[in-house]
């Protein structure tokens, strides 16, 4: 079926065939032909005929639907008491995530299913249409497998956070569980993942022990992630490029080396404020990596610890308001670096043969985006070519 998408004011493509970093074109339509895009440009240039369907924008703007590559949707419980300790002063520490990870082992599956569902609606009615989700509050063989397969029903984009906290049945043994990850977890879980990732941090996984689950991954055909940087200065950022990770999340602390680093790699450094917001972390120096030649992407790092959001527009206006990037470049990073972070050039862009994903914004330009916090300015959404959420004029 193809759908005419008419009478759009301001549309971003992000295809540089139009110019600019967000190939922005005003007075536009889109055609779509099943679940691809077939035709972008000026309505001028519209040959009108034969449209199954046409939907009206009335004037306003569309964007690419957000692809939020770093989510922890599989999860059991909240943390809502751990976040308003950390207002009152608290530091947050990794070990807050043993008590998800109690929640999660204790659930059932059908339960954890149903707060992805949700979790996944969330994201959607706000623009989102690609949602990468973690394992990661399981930590055993069967948990995480059960994880990855609850989040297998709901994404492409699964992965296996196989190193995110020492379980307790591990305590004061960390050597021994990368051990069991290495030789039982990662060849029972690698079918049903994309990507490895790890927790390099203080009070989490050292770099040795994170090398050697990643390269354990690897051999085993996953792409590789890594969770680096994000409370201290350390070996993350350099692990990930040494290992060619498809990106690197968090990136919060970083050398001059570190940046250098990631501008002459491929590695993605994806950047996620809603989580520097709510535990009061010092946000990625986001201008500087930039200004240097990394490709950044933005994600809003759904987890019930550091980041109870799924609203990528908020994180466009912290990125905006706090990390400075301009908001083009914060719309960019939430769309096609989000999808340059999946390893995909397909999604978070809209050319002919990309996937039709898009949003509509009760807005005249995605401007509105960073200058409306708060504001739901996603009235409608369009999925793999289908009309997924909100209405059209
Ligand atoms: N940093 C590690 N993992 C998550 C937080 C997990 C949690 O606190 O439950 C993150 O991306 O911020
Ligand atoms: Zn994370």
């Amino acid at each position: 079926m193809s759908v005419l998408i008419d009478n759009i004011g301001s549309l971003v493509t992000n295809d540089p065939a139009h110019g600019g970093l967000l190939g922005a074109i005003t007075d536009a339509a889109v055609v779509l032909d099943g679940d691809r895009i077939a035709w972008v440009g000026p309505r001028a240039e519209l040959d009108g005929a034969g449209a199954d369907e046409r939907l009206d924008a009335g004037g306003r703007a569309v964007v690419p639907g957000f692809v939020e590559s770093h989510s922890h949707l599989v999860f059991a419980g909240e943390r809502a008491e751990e976040f308003a300790a950390r207002m009152a002063g608290e530091s947050y520490a990794a070990g807050g995530i043993r008590s998800t990870l109690a929640k999660t082992r204790a659930a059932t599956d059908d339960e954890l299913g149903g707060n992805v569902a949700r979790l996944t609606g969330e994201y959607l009615a706000q623009g989102t249409t690609t949602v990468e989700i973690k394992s990661g509050y399981g930590q055993s063989v069967p948990d995480e497998r059960r994880s990855l397969q609850v989040a297998g029903s709901h994404t492409p984009f699964a992965t296996l956070l196989a190193a995110h906290v020492t379980p307790p049945e591990f305590a004061g043994r960390t050597d021994d569980y990368v051990a069991m990850v290495i030789h039982q977890m990662i060849p029972a879980c690698a079918p049903l993942a994309g990507w490895v990732d790890v927790f390099c941090e203080v009070g989490a996984f050292d770099e040795h022990q994170s090398r050697a689950v990643l390269a354990a991954g690897k051999a085993a055909g996953l792409g590789v992630k890594v969770h680096g940087n994000q409370l201290h200065q350390g070996p993350g950022v350099q692990l990930a490029v040494e290992l060619d990770a498809t990106s690197v999340d968090h990136v919060c602390h970083t050398t001059d080396a570190d940046i250098e680093a990631l501008a002459t790699s491929s590695t993605v450094a994806t950047l996620l404020p809603a989580a520097d917001f709510s535990t009061r972390n010092r946000y990625p120096d986001a201008r500087r990596l930039w200004d240097a030649g990394v490709t950044v992407a933005l994600g809003a790092d759904c987890n019930p610890g550091t980041s109870y959001t799924t609203s990528m527009p908020f994180v466009i206006a912290l990125a905006v308001r706090d990390l400075r990037l301009s908001p083009d470049e914060a719309l960019w990073a939430a769309t096609a670096g989000g999808a340059k972070a999946l390893g995909r050039d397909d999604l978070g862009v809209l050319r002919p043969g990309a996937v039709a994903d898009l949003a509509l914004l009760d807005a005249p330009s995605h401007l509105h985006l960073a200058y409306r916090p708060g504001v739901p300015l996603v009235v409608a959404v369009v999925k793999n070519g289908a009309p997924a959420r909100g209405r059209w004029t």
